[in-house]
């Protein structure tokens, strides 16, 4: 039996990916660009075996066992890595034709609007490129791609750029790094996550329907997101907070308004997470300059940008804008440990506005993380398959 184990992160768009020029081969309309997240606070683990004695492919997350041939974009990934390694000499350690187990497990929660596909799918994708001897490159970032779009920026750590391509195969829409994670250290993220109950529309059908709908969606594509592209870009490359801010809030603000405009209409955002946008504008303003900038994907919860300078004091402020009875636990406050400052009068005598937002009880938990790498390989000890079967749960 032959296996591999890695880890992949999660990563948060800054310009947003939103709509497909065709679905089965997930090819976008625009360019989108993201940050990595570090791994160390959330993470897909995949483990993948292959041997002569398994009689068919299966695959486990998290402890249970998934439908395989009905997947297909489980089954497309599979065949991409499997044809890049044919492409790439077929010198292999074993053959093609044996079957694989496949067991991942993500240690933050699943299908709830916090990236758990692009953090599954890049860390398949990646496994089954180190059991099968296939290198990290573009073509790599195509097979992830075709698992979930958000998938192939997850491929490479720090800020990266999904290139929409032009060629009808899809051969040349892939995922490049445009600077890794050391250029921009003390890029932070707190995570804010929103008690919601009700049954978002997914990514994948929200967008289908926007660009089969609404009429600005165009517009966007091949107006505004090159535009903002190029300015993020900059901002990136100088270290440019402010613009940095403006433009992801805007990208942020500019995706929900296609949601909106999107027949029926989708709606993503909730009262929560209006309040976030207007704590961190008045946040901001009190700051005198931007030191905080949200960005929302398809779902409530918030996603704060800010330098790791600012984070006590600005989770200080979240705390008194929305107190939660259970912030001293550290179920509350998962991922990297804030020192605690006392925040009453905000910036100034005059300036507690932003704290009378008082929304008790409105977020779930908050989770503080950072930029962070791309994925990696682990040793056989941290295997999630014991035989070829997964570990219990
Ligand atoms: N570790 C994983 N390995 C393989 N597939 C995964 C993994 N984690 C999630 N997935 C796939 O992604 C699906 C969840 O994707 P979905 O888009 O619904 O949620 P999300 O990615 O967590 O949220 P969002 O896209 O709104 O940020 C799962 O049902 C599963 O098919
Ligand atoms: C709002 C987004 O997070 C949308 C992500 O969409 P998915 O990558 O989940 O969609 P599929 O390609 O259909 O799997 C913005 C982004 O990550 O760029």
């Amino acid at each position: 039996m032959f296996t591999a184990t890695c880890v992949a992160p999660v990563n948060m768009a800054l310009v947003k990916y939103w709509g497909k020029r065709n679905e089965e081969l997930i090819l976008p309309i625009n360019d989108s660009i993201s940050m990595t997240l570090d791994a160390n606070e959330m993470c897909a683990k995949t483990t993948v075996a292959a041997s002569e004695s398994f009689k068919e492919n299966r695959m486990w997350l998290n402890g249970d066992e998934q439908p395989f041939q009905a997947n297909a974009r489980l089954q497309r990934c599979l065949d991409g890595v499997q044809r890049l390694a044919l492409a790439h000499g077929g010198a292999h350690r074993f053959p093609l034709s044996w079957k694989v187990h496949i067991a991942s497990h993500n240690n933050f929660p699943t299908a709830a609007g916090l990236a758990s596909s692009a953090a599954g799918y890049a860390c398949l994708v990646y496994t089954l490129a180190r059991l099968y001897d296939v290198p990290l490159d573009e073509q790599l970032t195509t097979i992830a791609r075709q698992g979930s779009g958000s998938a192939c920026r997850s491929l490479y750590g720090g800020f990266v750029q999904w290139q929409r391509g032009s060629s009808a195969d899809g051969s040349d829409s892939i995922a490049v790094q445009l600077s890794p994670a050391t250029h921009w250290p003390n890029m932070h993220m707190l995570i804010l996550v929103v008690n919601d109950a009700r049954k978002k529309t997914g990514s994948t059908s929200g967008m289908q329907r926007a660009v089969e709908t609404s009429a600005l969606i165009q517009h966007r594509a091949t107006q505004v997101v090159p535009q903002r592209s190029k300015e993020l870009k900059v901002a990136i490359e100088k270290r440019d907070f402010n613009a940095f801010a403006t433009i992801t809030m805007k990208e942020s603000n500019q995706l929900h308004a296609i949601a909106l405009d999107t027949f029926p209409p989708c709606v993503y955002m909730n009262d929560v997470s209006h309040s976030i946008v207007n704590f961190v504008h008045e946040y901001n303003e009190e700051a005198g300059s931007l030191h905080v900038a949200y960005t929302f994907d398809a779902g409530p919860n918030g996603c704060l940008y800010v330098l790791d300078e600012h984070v006590p004091h600005l989770l200080a402020a979240i705390q008194l804008a929305f107190p939660n009875d259970a912030q001293q636990s550290v179920e509350y406050l998962k991922g990297i440990p804030v020192p605690a400052v006392a925040v009453k009068n905000g910036f100034g005598e005059n300036s507690a506005s932003v704290y009378h937002i008082n929304a008790r009880n409105t977020l779930k938990y908050i989770i503080h993380t950072k930029i962070g790498e791309g994925p990696c390989q682990l040793g056989d000890e941290k295997s999630l398959l014991i035989d070829g079967l997964p570990l219990p749960k």
